[in-house]
């Protein structure tokens, strides 16, 4: 049996978040310039409306401008594609982050690749994809940057330890998997097809769960001190009534396995906006030549 310490996200984040804050005030002091995060949401998800509400608020307190444009779920792309050209244009604002999932009607793939690079602070589109798989200077995904973070705050440098993450997507897995190949880890990138999962995350010293299943991944899969990254955000139905936000991984069974575990809530959630905020400020510092 191990102590299981908790990995405090959203104590980090609120620290993230004060740092931001004090390098935009210092940002607005030497240009003149306010960032500004423009936010897209279409349709009526109350989950997202409530995500873009946090955003928007975190983004003020940061000393930035938020832009929100909320579009009816009829929004049609050609409208869409419009709306994301002329924030494109627009100077005062220096991030562009467009809610997913879309509505069905909308190839997500065509409006990411509509947002300028410049301005992509979630780093969906396909340069900055391509810049992170090769090394280059980008804007990195928010979700794997926070993960990131956390892991050197609590094991200092990455360099050699086995990371198994599973989950592939876009906006999680496959750039997670990137940022820990730059840290020197050896990667396994596991998913829906992964022969013997349970074996193959027994083998981690870092065990990330990006997958979206509620508690999947069990207390005896985790390899004993390992740093377990809970990724998943997954509404259940409580017993009582109700629900109730769980991750991928079963919490309790990791007490006494896992040498570190990050909670859901208030575990990568609060880092994915903080870093939405540090990538908002990267993006207006780059613009400027700053
Ligand atoms: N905390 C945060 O800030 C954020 C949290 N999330 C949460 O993270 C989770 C993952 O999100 P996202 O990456 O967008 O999800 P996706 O649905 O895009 O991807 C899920 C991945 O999990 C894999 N998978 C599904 N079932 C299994 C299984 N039984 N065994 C192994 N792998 C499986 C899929 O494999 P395959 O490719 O083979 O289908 C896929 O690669 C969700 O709970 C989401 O809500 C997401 C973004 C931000
Ligand atoms: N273009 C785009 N970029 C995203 O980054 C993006 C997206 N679309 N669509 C949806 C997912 C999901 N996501 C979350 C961010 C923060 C919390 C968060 O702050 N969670 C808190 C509280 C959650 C609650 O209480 O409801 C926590 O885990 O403690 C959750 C989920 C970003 N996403």
């Amino acid at each position: 049996m191990v102590e299981t310490r908790l990995i405090d996200g959203k104590a980090f984040a609120e620290g993230l978040r004060k740092r931001v804050a004090s390098d935009v005030t210092a940002f607005h002091a030497a240009t003149g310039v306010t960032p500004g995060l423009a936010v897209v949401l279409v349709g009526e998800d109350p989950a997202s409306a409530v995500y873009v509400r946090n955003k928007g608020k975190q983004t003020v307190e940061a000393g930035m401008a938020s832009i929100e444009h909320k579009l009816p779920a009829t929004t049609t792309q050609a409208e869409l594609l419009a709306l994301i050209a002329a924030l494109n244009a627009e100077k005062d604002v220096h991030g562009i982050l467009v809610q997913l999932p879309l509505p069905g009607h909308i190839d997500a793939q065509a409006v990411l690749a509509t947002i300028d690079p410049a301005k992509d602070v979630d780093g969906f589109h396909v340069v900055n994809a391509g810049r992170l798989a090769v090394g280059l200077d980008a804007l990195v995904p928010c979700t794997p940057l926070g993960c990131v973070m956390l892991l050197k705050d609590r094991l200092g440098s990455l360099s050699g330890l086995e990371a198994v993450v599973v989950g592939r997507s876009n906006i999680v897995g496959k750039p997670l998997a990137q940022l820990l190949l730059r840290e020197d880890c050896t990667v396994t990138i596991a998913h829906s097809r992964t022969r013997d999962l349970p074996e193959v995350c027994r083998r981690a010293d870092i065990l990330i769960g990006a997958v979206g299943r509620p508690e999947m991944i069990r207390g005896a899969w985790i390899k004993p001190g390992a740093t377990v990254i809970d990724v998943g955000i997954n509404r259940v139905d409580k017993p009582g009534g109700g629900t109730r936000l769980v991750g991928d991984v079963a919490f309790d069974e990791a007490q006494g396995i896992a040498g570190a575990i990050t909670p859901v809530p208030g575990g990568v959630g609060p880092m994915t906006i903080a870093c939405l905020l540090q990538n908002t400020l990267t993006a207006a510092r780059r613009q400027l030549g700053a």
